[in-house]
């Protein structure tokens, strides 16, 4: 039986997901999107052959509804989608913070929830995608969304308790690997280099550097040690890291990440 899908709320990560999810063979014709502005809808109708319809619509004729709006816009979708949504429809949700209790309250009683975090590397099919059960999502609705979300990466089951700090590791992880290439990209400039040059040696490091840990097998600590020579240049860069205290800092960021994660489960901002 063709199961419908809707995402609503079709932004950057709406978007991803809808992409890699026809890369992976989902027809367009099985996907609905919902938006808030008309030329967004046109836009995504002229890039991926999708349908654009209203939040009711979607609510009504999808069999799994995925949103994807802002936390902060949850709430409001929420009371839009309840009187439509149908008994029994999955309801995905992928915003920061918001618990499948915050959904299941203001659904009709019964209605299966899961709660996804997944990454922006969905747009090139290397998401992480965070997923847990609410309290009426069974082993099919699961299958189901790790169906959809192994559309563009990969996946992985934890307790609701743990999608905060997923959030604060995987969710907002790429920004923390940008923001240390753009700094190496900057520290190359002070050292003389193009920046064209300088991007292009950060860049291919930190792809290198990215495949070994995820092919490897070895341990991050045994992979630094392999580069960091004795009375070598690395060892050098280490211990103005640990002088900085740039370890410290990122155990803060990521706490903090986290605290911020906690915050938004109240839909508020
Ligand atoms: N950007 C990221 O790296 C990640 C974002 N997320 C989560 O994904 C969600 C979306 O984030 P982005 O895609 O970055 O934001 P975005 O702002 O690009 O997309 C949200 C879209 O929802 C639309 N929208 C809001 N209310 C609507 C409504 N009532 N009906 C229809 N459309 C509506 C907005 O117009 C916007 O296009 C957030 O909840 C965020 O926490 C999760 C993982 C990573
Ligand atoms: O910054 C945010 O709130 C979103 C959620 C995870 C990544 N981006």
């Amino acid at each position: 039986m063709t199961q419908r899908v809707a995402v609503l709320g079709a932004g950057k990560i709406g978007e991803a997901l809808l992409s890699g999810m026809i890369r992976a063979g989902f027809s367009p014709t099985d996907l609905l999107v919902t938006t808030r502005r008309p030329e967004r809808a046109e836009e995504l109708r002229a890039r991926h052959g999708v349908e654009a319809v209203s939040n009711a619509e979607a609510a009504k004729t999808a069999d799994t509804l995925i949103l994807t709006v802002k936390p902060q816009d949850m709430g409001a979708l929420l009371d839009e989608l309840a009187p439509h949504v149908p008994a029994q429809r999955l309801v995905i949700s992928g915003a920061a913070g918001i618990t499948t209790a915050f959904i299941e309250q203001r659904l009709a009683e019964g209605t299966p929830v899961v709660r996804v975090m997944t990454n922006t590397p969905a747009v090139v099919e290397e998401a992480m995608s965070v997923i847990s059960a609410g309290t009426h999502a069974t082993e099919k609705h699961l299958v189901h969304t790790e169906e959809i979300f192994n559309a563009v990466g990969k996946s992985l089951r934890v307790p609701e308790s743990q999608q905060d700090a997923a959030t604060a590791l995987s969710g907002s992880g790429p920004a923390y690997f940008y923001y240390l290439v753009e700094a190496m990209i900057d520290a190359g400039i002070l050292l003389g280099l193009p920046r064209a040059q300088a991007h292009d040696l950060i860049v291919q490091a930190a792809t290198g550097a990215a495949v070994m840990l995820r092919d490897s097998g070895e341990h991050p600590v045994r992979l630094r040690e392999a580069v960091t020579s004795p009375a070598g240049t690395t060892i050098n860069a280490i211990r103005e890291l640990e002088k900085h205290g740039v370890r410290a800092a990122l155990i803060a960021a990521l706490e903090a990440a986290r605290d911020r994660s906690r915050e938004l489960a109240s839909g508020n901002g």
